[in-house]
């Protein structure tokens, strides 16, 4: 049935205008101010915001990590990512030495397919570079349609690479049409801090944050980006933290080079001294990169404001903080890293940003949603409101003030690192390609709806489906 979206403020990232919204056969077929209403199903946006849906670059749904594994899956995790505006996840998929990446490939099919409540695709993780990798790797992009490589340089002995496997990674991306992504810390750096602070008999949560200084991120992500203009290829530094980042990412943006950045709501809104929290609650807090100072802050805002940094991901890695976090009593290292984020990324940003200042609306819509949308080749399929554009769409009201907390989330975790937070803006509907998968702040959606999408490769403009629809709609 034909839906029209009535009354409200359509916000892309580049226009702010009142129109309706038709949608048939879960596209955007027109925008306008009269429609032929007869049979369409009528939603009154009357007070609200029209969003494109948010994208989310950064997630782990079902990862295994430091002995236990995220406690949101691909249905939790989507569900919740809905109910905060967000439309579609791409997910990192792990991989193993030895392994055939096909095979990493078919596990992380396996988790999310019959799950996803919303669209979802992947990145790979690239541990190892050698002939079989190189011989699988011009697949992974034309038959599976996954266009961006991740390369941890840090957490040694689990994840780290090496710099030759960095460098080969970025050429290879670069002859390939692929973008790398660096998770950005200097490993071998915070192993020997780490091992140290043990040594010494430093075992709370607030050591992981001692060992892990912005020092390290700075340099690796200087590093990484000497590397991608050595190989001429291109750069995206996942989860920016603080200020050392920032100036290496500048650096290496006006001198041209193809280096993107992105960080996450966490940065924005927390700082180191929550680490410090007693009763082991300082463990909710452990991440990597972890949280600073809180004068990184401004940095991160200020970045953002001026496009240093262009997008906002979550990096949605949750552990129960009772059973999961507990691993690491005693010994901080132990602590599974990451936290509950995927449901409230849209929302700080819209709070934190929007509402006190730091940026504009149209921005909060580029770094949310239409700017991965393009730099992730999944433009114009997905990333904004227009003719042709699958119908991933938020009503989201900007007025109505709520405090965030765990009594009232929809992840499966057992706390949210932001409790308490009072936030104005909230997500009432969502629609996934037309359907609704939230309806008046209540979930109707369908685990197993979401559709892994294939996407363009790094550069070209617009991605296979997103030509597909525009043709479409020129006949
Ligand atoms: N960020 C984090 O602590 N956990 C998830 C894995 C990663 O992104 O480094
Ligand atoms: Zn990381
Ligand atoms: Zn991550």
């Amino acid at each position: 049935m034909k839906k029209i979206i009535k009354n409200g403020l359509i916000v892309t990232a580049a226009d702010t205008y009142r129109a309706n919204v038709l949608i048939e056969n879960g596209k955007i077929s027109a925008i306008g101010t009269h429609f032929d209403e007869d049979g369409a199903e009528i939603i009154d946006a009357k007070g609200c915001y029209i969003l494109p849906g948010g994208i989310d670059p950064h997630t782990h749904l079902d990862m295994p990590f430091g002995g236990t594994v995220t406690k949101d899956d691909f249905e939790t995790g989507t569900k919740a990512a809905a109910f905060g505006g967000t439309t579609t996840v791409i997910d990192f998929c792990l991989t193993s030495k030895g392994e055939r990446l096909k095979n990493s490939i078919t596990t992380w099919h396996n988790k999310s397919k019959n799950k996803a409540c919303i669209d979802y695709s992947f990145h790979l993780m690239v541990g190892e570079i050698n002939d079989e990798v190189l011989d699988e790797l011009p697949q992974v992009i034309s038959e599976e349609g996954i266009t961006s490589f991740k390369v941890f340089m840090a957490y040694k002995n689990v994840f780290q690479a090496d710099d030759e496997t960095l460098f080969r990674t970025l050429l290879t991306a670069k002859d390939l049409g692929a973008l790398v992504m660096v998770h950005a810390e200097n490993g071998d750096v915070i192993d020997y801090l780490t091992k140290k602070a043990l040594e010494e008999g430093n075992t709370d949560p607030i050591f992981h944050a001692l060992t892990r200084p912005p020092e390290a991120e700075g340099e690796a992500t200087g590093r990484a980006a000497q590397l991608t203009g050595l190989a001429d290829s291109q750069l995206y530094v996942v989860h920016v933290s603080c200020s050392n980042a920032v100036e290496k990412i500048a650096e290496a943006r006006n001198k041209g080079l193809n280096v993107w950045g992105e960080t996450c709501p966490q940065y924005l809104v927390l700082d180191q001294s929550y680490l410090e929290r007693p009763n082991f609650e300082g463990a909710k807090y452990v991440w990597s990169p972890p949280l600073r100072e809180k004068w990184h802050q401004d940095i991160l805002w200020n970045a953002l404001k001026n496009g240093q940094l262009q997008t906002l991901g979550s990096d949605q890695c949750s552990f129960d903080f009772n059973g999961q976090k507990d691993l690491g009593r005693g010994d901080f290292t132990k602590i599974p890293n990451g936290g509950p984020m995927i449901e409230d990324r849209v929302s700080i940003l819209f709070s934190e940003g929007v509402k006190k200042g730091r940026i504009t609306l149209n921005q909060f819509v580029d770094i949310t949603s239409t700017r991965i949308a393009k730099i992730f080749g999944l433009f114009p399929k997905k990333g904004t409101i227009a003719v042709g554009s699958d119908a991933d769409i938020v009503i989201f009201d900007p007025n109505v003030e709520r405090v965030i907390s765990a009594e009232s989330h929809h992840m499966a975790v057992d706390y949210n690192a932001f409790e308490g937070m009072k936030v104005t803006g909230e997500p009432i509907s969502v629609l996934s390609r037309g359907e609704f998968v939230v309806k008046e702040k209540q979930f109707v959606g369908n685990p197993g709806s979401g559709q892994f999408i294939k996407r363009a490769k790094y550069g070209d403009e617009l991605s296979e489906q997103g030509r597909e629809s525009l043709q479409s709609t020129q006949i």
